[in-house]
């Protein structure tokens, strides 16, 4: 990961500043997904202006004045085949291997069983990754049980990582809030110092858009990704159902916006007679199609937005 922080958001950076990535693990059901729009909302950013990395879906990033937390998610990490199979994929592995920290998700309110210790088992192969057990649904539970858990938990960390277990144990309730701004200290205590990983600002309700700009992000620098390596934003300004189809034959209009740095670029990107930006709109639209799983109408515009990358109120007004 450490080509990610390569100077994506250069600047002036507070001292002690931290920043990293994080990942939530556990058994399905274990409640992974609403701690994690629990600490980041259910929104994520619109745009694809991101570090090269195709291993991670990024669930969200938490800004603070002082430190961002990325919460990536694995493609097929939650699926128990993969999870409870043999072993972790190498995909898996990868990915576990390049977060800072891991996030052990446990219910509170079932017992510590041999799919949580397989799991525990899985992390404690990646050697000094700081692993955080969380003890989740903790509002399902009395006190008593919940310590009792927190017990248990503690217990199977020291079974399976040595003396010290689990680097932290945080008991949360996603549900009622309750102790997830703690959770979210303890992992941003195991970030790195960093700058920002990533530019503050403009989030959407749509996961969907972020792929949306991913695809058109990838079809637009398919084949010039040299001459463009991190000067191409796409921002989804929106996607909207065509009025006036009818419910089985739907059509999505989106919106796009292509922004680049110079005007060198949006003559690349366009190429002769818009020729290029058609093709990358065909392709980027089948893509899409796919995706939404309905017919697409794409409509792009390439605008030149300078030195973008390292001017806050230039993102600002680019809806980052
Ligand atoms: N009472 C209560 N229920 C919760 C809490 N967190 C999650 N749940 C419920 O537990 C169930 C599973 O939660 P998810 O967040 O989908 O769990 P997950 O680990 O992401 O599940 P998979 O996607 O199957 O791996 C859902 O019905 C949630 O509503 C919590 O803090 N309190």
């Amino acid at each position: 990961m450490s080509e990610q922080r390569k100077g994506l958001m250069t600047g002036a950076v507070p001292d002690g500043y931290r920043a990293g990535f994080a990942i939530l693990v556990g058994r399905p059901n274990a409640g992974k997904s609403t701690l994690t729009n629990a600490m980041v909302g259910q929104k994520v950013a619109i745009t694809s202006n991101k570090p090269q990395t195709t291993r991670h879906t990024i669930r969200g990033i938490l800004h603070r004045d002082d430190a961002q937390l990325v919460l990536v998610d694995t493609p097929g990490l939650h699926r128990p085949r993969t999870l409870l199979g043999q072993r972790l994929n190498d995909l898996v592995a990868a990915t576990l291997s390049e977060v800072d920290a891991i996030g052990f998700c446990l219910p509170a309110n079932e017992a510590v069983g041999p799919g949580d210790r397989f799991i525990a088992q899985q992390l404690a192969l990646l050697g000094r990754k700081p692993v955080i057990a969380v003890v989740t649904k903790a509002d399902l539970v009395s006190r008593e049980a919940l310590a009792e858990q927190l017990l248990a938990v503690a217990a199977l960390g020291r079974e399976v990582l040595g003396d010290d277990g689990f680097r932290d144990i945080v008991p949360v309730s996603a549900k009622d809030g309750f102790q997830v701004a703690t959770l979210e200290d303890v992992l941003i205590s195991h970030m790195p110092s960093s700058p920002p990983l990533y530019p503050d600002g403009e989030l959407t309700d749509e996961p969907e858009a972020v792929m949306v700009a991913e695809l058109i992000r990838e079809a637009a620098l398919e084949g010039v990704r040299d001459e463009l390596p991190h000067s191409l934003a796409v921002v989804v300004e929106e996607i909207l159902p065509r009025e006036g189809r009818s419910e089985d034959n739907p059509l999505l209009d989106v919106r796009v916006h292509l922004f680049v740095e110079r005007p060198s670029q949006k003559a690349i990107i366009i190429g002769k007679g818009g020729s290029r930006l058609k093709e990358v709109g065909t392709r980027a639209r089948k893509g899409i199609e796919a995706l939404l799983g309905t017919k697409v109408y794409l409509d792009l515009h390439v605008k030149v937005a300078k030195d973008w990358q390292r001017d806050p109120k230039q993102l600002g007004r680019l809806g980052f």
